[in-house]
């Protein structure tokens, strides 16, 4: 019965704007090459994140948004758990790992479907009690006898109070929808933090910068050691006559010892040409915006066992 007086909605008839809305912090973790960044760029519906065949692509906590209905979800990528080598580019890794899981609404522990190895284990250990953390059991469609992973299930059952477990392919746009589902459960209701058709905090000059990276690992194959990366030198937008926006980048791809150099510029400058090409087309798309894009190669041997210059490099 509704009688007047009673405690409730405004009688204005104005509800605020953020009424009935919900947000919060997803985490994505799991070492190496599980497919994290696959799984954000395909949650968050846009590439934000790179990906590549080798490990350790992701280097930085990422942020991607998402806003579905009433849900916004605020997604945080995070580098592979390094164990094998302990150099001060692991240990700042590692540090931002530690950082992101502490302070979330939900946590998605990324394994391969049917796998668990001692990587997987140090992660796992890393994640706090009383933070929901769901089991993403990824690649499903390499998982040829499906019979199998019933008894694998049961284990990782025993291994964390995980809330939900989740077989899935990051590939399969269907899954990617249910995982969104299950995730809203778990978000607080209070209002977004961002507008609705935000994608990433992170700057376009950071964006460059990864970009670059993913083309510069994805055409040089397995001889690249990851330690090499990339330094952004210019971002600079600038007015045009032609173009409704136009941006000038400067990158230094910067590797550990002189045959790497080699291996980039590759026979005639071929591969650093492609290389370049790949990402100022990827970059245009992004930015919706016409892009100069200047490339060079420098060799600073050790870098990655430095700490002023890991931190110099951008890295935390
Ligand atoms: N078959 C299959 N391959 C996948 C799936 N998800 C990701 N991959 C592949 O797995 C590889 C690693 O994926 P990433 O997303 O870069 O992995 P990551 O966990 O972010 O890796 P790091 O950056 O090293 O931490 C890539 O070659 C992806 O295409 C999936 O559902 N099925």
């Amino acid at each position: 019965m509704n009688t007047e007086g009673e405690a409730g909605a405004p009688a204005t008839g104005e509800e605020p704007q953020s009424a009935g809305q919900r947000c919060g912090l997803v985490a994505i973790v799991g070492k190496p090459n599980v497919g994290k960044s696959t799984l954000l760029n395909a949650l968050v519906g846009q590439k934000i994140s790179i990906t590549s065949r080798k490990a350790q692509t992701t280097r930085h906590r990422i942020t991607g948004v998402r806003t579905e209905g009433d849900t916004q979800f605020v997604f945080v990528d995070t580098p592979g758990f390094q164990t094998k080598h302990s150099s001060a580019l692991n240990r700042s890794l590692n540090k931002t790992v530690t950082g992101v899981i502490g302070d979330v609404d939900v946590v998605l522990f990324v394994v391969e479907a049917g796998s668990f190895t001692l990587a997987d284990a140090k992660v796992l250990a890393l994640l706090k009690p009383g933070i929901p953390a769901i089991l993403v059991a990824n690649k499903l469609d390499m998982v040829h006898r499906r019979e199998e992973l019933a008894p694998w299930l049961r284990d990782m059952q025993q291994r964390h109070a995980f809330t939900e477990f989740m077989p899935l392919s990051a590939k399969q746009p269907k899954d990617i929808a249910r995982l969104l589902e299950v995730c809203a459960k778990y978000l607080p209701a209070q209002p977004w933090w961002y507008s609705e058709d935000e994608l990433t905090d992170r700057s376009e000059r950071f964006m460059a910068g990864e970009m670059i990276r993913e083309k510069l690992f994805r055409l040089t194959g397995d001889e690249l050691p990851y330690t090499s990366t990339v330094v952004v030198d210019k971002f600079e937008e600038e007015p045009s006559p032609k173009f409704k926006r136009m941006v000038r980048i400067a990158a230094t791809i910067v590797v550990e010892r002189d045959n790497h150099k080699a291996m980039i510029i590759g026979e005639g400058g071929e591969k650093l040409k492609r290389i370049g090409t790949e990402a100022r087309q990827e970059l245009e798309q992004l930015f919706d915006a016409k892009v100069y894009l200047q490339m060079f190669v420098k060799v600073r041997s050790g870098w990655a066992d430095d700490e002023s210059r890991v931190r110099s490099f951008g890295y935390e």
